[in-house]
């Protein structure tokens, strides 16, 4: 799992308790690796987690920027991870705990602020639901800044299935292997996915399998 070492490295890095103010270069460059599919969103998440419950209120600050950061920069594979029923009844536990007011404000500013960007997913109800558990609880919610709810950053779209090539419609087996174009998500044969191409829109630096129908839109000169 080497690139996930280069992952604890960063966050290590990211949330070191000798820091008195965020490191928002390394933050970002956390960001990349997980938009690249150098690191998993499920390992990301699951390793800021554990952060977030050091005795050291900085670096428990630094890993909810760091999450904060993650859930807007990082798309869908992150929300389901932050969504997911244990992670809300773990910051719901977090509030009631922590001895730090700023955490606490920090982490009913998340929530609420996902629960606004995810209204209309039904799939990511638990955050809406814990919202709702800890108003009734009597926390009192900071004002809502609309700014904090938007997640612009364009993301690679997720894989399709598929027992075909979307391309050619040959039939995958054991000589024909399924491939993923990382433009468009789609399923094809090695035939028709050849080729490689960065795709910064998506915050992906390095050359990544794409299909031939979108390596020829990526590398069409932009028309002046
Ligand atoms: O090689 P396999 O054991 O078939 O596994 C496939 C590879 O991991 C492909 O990676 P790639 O797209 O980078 O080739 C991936 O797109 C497919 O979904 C996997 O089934
Ligand atoms: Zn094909
Ligand atoms: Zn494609």
């Amino acid at each position: 799992m080497f690139k996930s070492s280069n992952f604890d490295k960063l966050l290590d890095k990211a949330t070191s308790n000798l820091r008195l103010d965020p490191d928002w270069p390394t933050i970002l460059q956390i960001c990349d690796l997980i938009r690249q599919n150098d690191c998993s969103p499920k390992y990301a998440v699951a390793s800021v987690k554990k952060k977030l419950y050091s005795q050291n209120p900085h670096q428990a600050m630094f890993a909810l920027l760091t999450l904060e950061s993650i859930v807007k920069n990082c798309g869908s594979g992150v929300h389901d991870e932050v969504t997911s029923k244990g992670f809300c009844e773990m910051l719901r536990d977090l509030v009631k705990t922590t001895q730090h007011e700023n955490l606490r404000n920090k982490i009913l500013e998340l929530i609420q602020a996902w629960a606004f960007a995810f209204r209309n997913t039904p799939k990511y109800r638990a955050v809406q639901d814990t919202v709702n558990i800890l108003k009734a609880e009597g926390y009192k919610f900071p004002a809502l800044k609309e700014s904090d709810a938007m997640f612009s950053a364009d993301t690679a779209p997720e894989w399709a299935d598929g027992e075909v090539c979307h391309r050619c419609r040959v039939a995958f087996s054991l000589i024909v292997r399924r491939h993923h174009c990382r433009a468009c998500g789609q399923v094809f044969c090695q035939q028709c996915s050849s080729k490689t191409s960065t795709l910064p829109k998506f915050g992906i630096e390095k050359e990544v399998r794409v299909c031939d129908a979108c390596y020829d839109k990526v590398s069409r000169p932009p028309t002046s």
